[in-house]
């Protein structure tokens, strides 16, 4: 009927695709990001080489944390899918602890930005659900810049 639950409008959590959409969209923003950290002059390799480092191991060593980045990835789809409108529950840090002592700049912000942009035109998002996403992301970004 008119107003019932089934028929409430989707939310941006549903139109990205679900839990499956939000993955395919953060894997291909991890890929990115990794892709980015291996040319050269990388913007961003300067940020995560501790989690590359502790993810690869360094010299030949064994990595010291090998699940590192797949639970950065676990969390950033949590946290996407709850800021989104959807059934899913962040349980990672606040955007201001995970980010301190990183000193991230306006241009890795940016960059990094580049990298979702890419995923998400990858994922054939339309333009008005990147606006509504650019949104929450951009909330974020004086939590995760400058600390
Ligand atoms: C609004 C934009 C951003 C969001 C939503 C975001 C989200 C996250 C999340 C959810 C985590 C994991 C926190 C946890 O596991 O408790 C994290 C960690 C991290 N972020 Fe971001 N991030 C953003 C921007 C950036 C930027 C611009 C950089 C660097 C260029 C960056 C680099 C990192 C690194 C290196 C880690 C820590 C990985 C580790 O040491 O395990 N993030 N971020």
């Amino acid at each position: 009927a008119c107003g019932s639950k089934e028929e409430a409008a989707p939310t941006l959590y549903d139109r990205l695709g679900k839990t499956e959409g939000i993955a395919r969209i953060v894997d291909g923003l991890v890929a990115n990001v990794g892709a980015e950290t291996a040319v050269p002059n990388s913007v961003m390799l300067r940020s995560h080489k501790p989690m590359l480092d502790a993810v690869n191991g360094v010299n030949g060593q064994a990595p010291t944390d090998p699940t590192r980045l797949q639970r950065l990835r676990n969390n950033f789809v949590d946290q996407l899918g709850e800021a989104t409108g959807g059934p899913l529950t962040y349980k990672g840090l606040s955007m201001l602890a995970a980010h301190r002592g990183m000193a991230v700049t306006p241009n890795e912000f940016s960059v990094w930005r580049q990298q979702l942009e890419g995923s998400l035109n990858s994922n054939n998002v339309s333009a008005s659900d990147k606006a509504e996403l650019y949104v929450i992301i951009d909330n974020m970004h004086d939590d995760v810049v400058g600390h």
